[in-house]
């Protein structure tokens, strides 16, 4: 709201239906576990982990937010606005999607810490989904905004999402079918 106060809808709450599913399925496992073994519910070093995934993604996530700033937008844009620039620096600059890894940390850091062992891997293979399908999407379209600028980016700095296919690396033969 701070950078884009126009984009500002009821959507920007994220308050979406599998959002809410999320949150249900995860306050189910943490409330039965607590009832059929309270033991697994107290604290642990694994718990500490889970603060600290959850405090990292949270940073990260923020700083891209405030690095980014109006280049930050909820949703993808599929087509340069004037105020929109590429953006390189500052946490960028270790990952070239820091919004979404510290989203991917966040949730899954907010499983470990309640010691929610299914909703721990739902969450990761949910998050993993997502990005594996929105990546290479927002990639493709930022190549058409910045072309070569974006793929030297890309080719310096990693995404850290593992197994996410990038257009960006894809060669030009790659795209033609096998004689
Ligand atoms: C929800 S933001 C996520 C940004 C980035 N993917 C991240 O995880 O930090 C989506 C918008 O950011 C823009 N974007 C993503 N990477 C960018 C970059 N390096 N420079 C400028 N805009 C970027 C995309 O065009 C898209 O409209």
């Amino acid at each position: 709201w701070i950078f884009n106060p126009s984009d500002l809808s009821r959507d920007s709450w994220l308050f979406s239906r599998h959002y809410c599913l999320a949150m249900g399925l995860a306050l189910s496992e943490y409330f039965c576990e607590r009832a059929l073994a309270p033991g697994w519910k107290r604290p642990s070093p694994v718990m500490w982990a889970g603060l600290l995934l959850v405090l990292l993604g949270e940073a990260l996530r923020k700083a891209a937010i405030l690095t980014a700033g109006p280049s930050f937008t909820l949703d993808v844009k599929t087509h340069r606005r004037p105020h929109h620039h590429l953006v390189t620096r500052g946490v960028y600059r270790l990952c070239r999607h820091p919004g979404y890894l510290g989203w991917t940390l966040w949730c899954v850091g907010t499983q470990v810490l309640l010691r929610n062992v299914v909703c721990s891997a739902v969450f990761a293979a949910w998050s993993w989904k997502f990005f594996a399908h929105r990546i290479p999407y927002e990639e493709t379209l930022l190549l058409e905004m910045f072309g070569e600028r974006y793929r030297d980016y890309a080719a310096k700095t990693r995404l850290w999402l593992p197994f996410i296919e990038s257009p960006c690396e894809r060669t030009e033969h790659s795209e033609w079918p096998d004689l």
